[in-house]
């Protein structure tokens, strides 16, 4: 491995089961893998092959059955978190504070408060966060700076994406998680999301993991992660990241 590479997400040996009476569902049967600090991820793979499991998981949002998952993060106020979190065995305190000052997540479906404009959906998060950014500059950052006072019945959907991404990175999360971004968007918007997400990246140095079952979208990674059946596949770095507004689908 390239000795400049930090890692932010080491997994060994991640389990997920299900239990559903006499059935045992394997949704993760044993993830190795490394997420690097600032890398562009995309994660593919089939339905029900454990991309949402996994995200969940790397997220805090869930716990693995088995395994080891330790975050290391860049930011230098807590020691036990600099020497790495094992957030498989994470306290409910340990898994709520990495959630709230580290990790951003983005879902298909947006998730905002309806009687809340777009400013104020920022806020909501800008208000418990340790390093946020103005609401304004975060909704700056996904071009919606003339959409401040909008509620979410007066945007696009692919606004109100732009939205749930600007309340994410408000806080100046490390890692940035989403789960099918594009998925409830045509294929305008959805580039255009994508061109925001990749923005972020480069010019935050977020790490961003983006899960889809959209092939297309692995060619503007720097490296895609394809799981099948619970596993990782194949991981395979592209020579060259290709912008968003290449892509074709
Ligand atoms: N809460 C749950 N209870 C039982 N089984 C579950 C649960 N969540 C997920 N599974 C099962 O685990 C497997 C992996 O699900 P997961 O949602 O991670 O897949 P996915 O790759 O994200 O799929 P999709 O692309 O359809 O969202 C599937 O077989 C699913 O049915």
């Amino acid at each position: 491995m390239d000795d400049k590479v930090e890692v932010v997400f080491q997994a060994r040996g991640l389990k997920r089961f299900y239990q559903m009476g006499e059935m045992t569902i394997q949704a993760l049967r044993g993830i190795d893998l490394e997420l690097h600090a600032g890398e562009l991820v995309v994660m593919l793979g089939a339905s029900g092959s454990g991309k949402s499991t996994l995200l969940n998981i790397l997220g805090g949002l869930d716990s693995p059955s088995e395994g080891t998952l330790t975050y290391h993060t860049r930011r230098s106020e807590a020691s036990h978190e600099r020497s790495g979190l094992d957030l498989a065995t994470a306290s409910q305190r340990e898994l709520t504070n990495f959630r709230r000052h580290h990790v951003g997540f983005v879902f298909q479906f947006y998730n905002l408060i309806s009687s809340l404009t777009a400013r104020e959906n920022v806020a909501v998060v800008t208000d418990i966060s340790r390093h946020p950014l103005p609401p304004e500059e975060a909704l700056a950052l996904v071009g919606l700076e003339h959409r401040l006072d909008h509620f979410p019945s007066q945007l696009s959907g692919g606004e109100q994406q732009r939205v749930a991404i600007a309340r994410a990175v408000a806080k100046q999360p490390e890692v940035l998680l989403c789960d099918e971004p594009t998925g409830a968007l045509d294929f305008q918007t959805g580039i255009r999301v994508l061109e925001v997400l990749e923005r972020i990246n480069r010019e935050t140095g977020t790490t961003v993991a983006i899960i889809t079952h959209n092939e297309v979208i692995g060619d503007m990674a720097d490296r895609v992660i394809r799981l099948r059946d619970g596993r990782v596949d194949h991981c395979q770095a592209n020579p060259k990241r290709r912008r968003p507004q290449e892509l074709r689908w």
